[in-house]
């Protein structure tokens, strides 16, 4: 079995440890402050003596954490379809402090959807959101609409049209749906749509389940 095979498999199997929400909670409000510290540090004016002590302190706390490592990023089953959730995902890994981290959620009818807002850690041209981490964003929700769909794949092709800037700072939605499969392979479009309920960006994907 190839690596993108076991990995697609790894959507709906559960082959990493699993944490329940009680374990979850300590350390995903750990990610949160270190969330909070990721923008305090672009941001900061202190001078350079507290920059260095800061900078310090951090690597003192890396190396405390690093005492007790597992080798992969934990897992949830916290979705719906049993399906596992990355808890380290760059998109809604609440244990990822890189990530938003978007709540992504399954609708009856079968589409995905999430309600969220991105700060300026993830600003492209000023006051804008980085088209790069849109990209990501619907990367992810195309996929979770092929998963939730019951035909995950890995992306095979992933288009997209801007079609006005995309705002930080502001309520955004994002939208995704499965619209067709044939064998291995499954389509899904998606959109970002602004606070004055205008489209930023249409997307849409084909998801491949590998072969091998
Ligand atoms: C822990 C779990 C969490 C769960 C969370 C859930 C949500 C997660 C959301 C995460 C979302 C994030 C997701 C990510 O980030 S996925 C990461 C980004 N994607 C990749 O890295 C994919 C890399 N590529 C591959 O692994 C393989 O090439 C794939 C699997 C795509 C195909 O390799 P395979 O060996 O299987 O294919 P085949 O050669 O038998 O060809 C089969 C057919 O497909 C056609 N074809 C092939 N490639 C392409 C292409 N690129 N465009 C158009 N067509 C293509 C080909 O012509 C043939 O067509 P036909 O002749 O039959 O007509």
């Amino acid at each position: 079995m190839s690596g993108a095979r076991a990995a697609m498999e790894g959507v709906f199997a559960g082959d990493r440890r699993e944490l329940s929400e009680l374990e979850i909670a300590p350390q995903a409000a750990l990610a949160d402050e270190v969330r909070a510290l990721i923008e305090a540090v672009i941001h900061t004016e202190v001078p350079e003596t507290e920059l260095r002590e800061a900078a310090a302190a951090v690597a003192a706390l890396t190396e405390r954490l690093n005492t007790a490592r597992r080798n992969r990023p934990p897992a949830a089953r916290l979705g719906v379809n049993g399906m596992v959730k990355a808890l380290g995902s760059p998109v809604t890994g609440v244990l990822n402090a890189i990530a938003p981290p978007i709540d992504v959620v399954t609708l009856e009818d079968g589409s995905v959807h999430a309600e969220f807002t991105l700060t300026d850690v993830y600003e492209g041209p000023p006051t804008f959101v980085h088209g790069g981490v849109s990209a990501l964003i619907l990367d992810h929700v195309l996929g979770a609409a092929a998963a939730a769909n019951g035909t995950p794949g890995m992306t095979a092709t992933l288009d997209l049209r801007y079609r006005r800037p995309t705002p930080h700072g502001v309520p955004l939605v994002v939208t995704a749906r499965t619209v067709r499969n044939e064998g291995r392979k499954t389509w899904a479009d998606a959109t970002i749509t602004g606070p004055d309920g205008r489209v930023t960006i249409e997307a849409t994907a084909m998801f491949i389940f590998p072969a091998t």
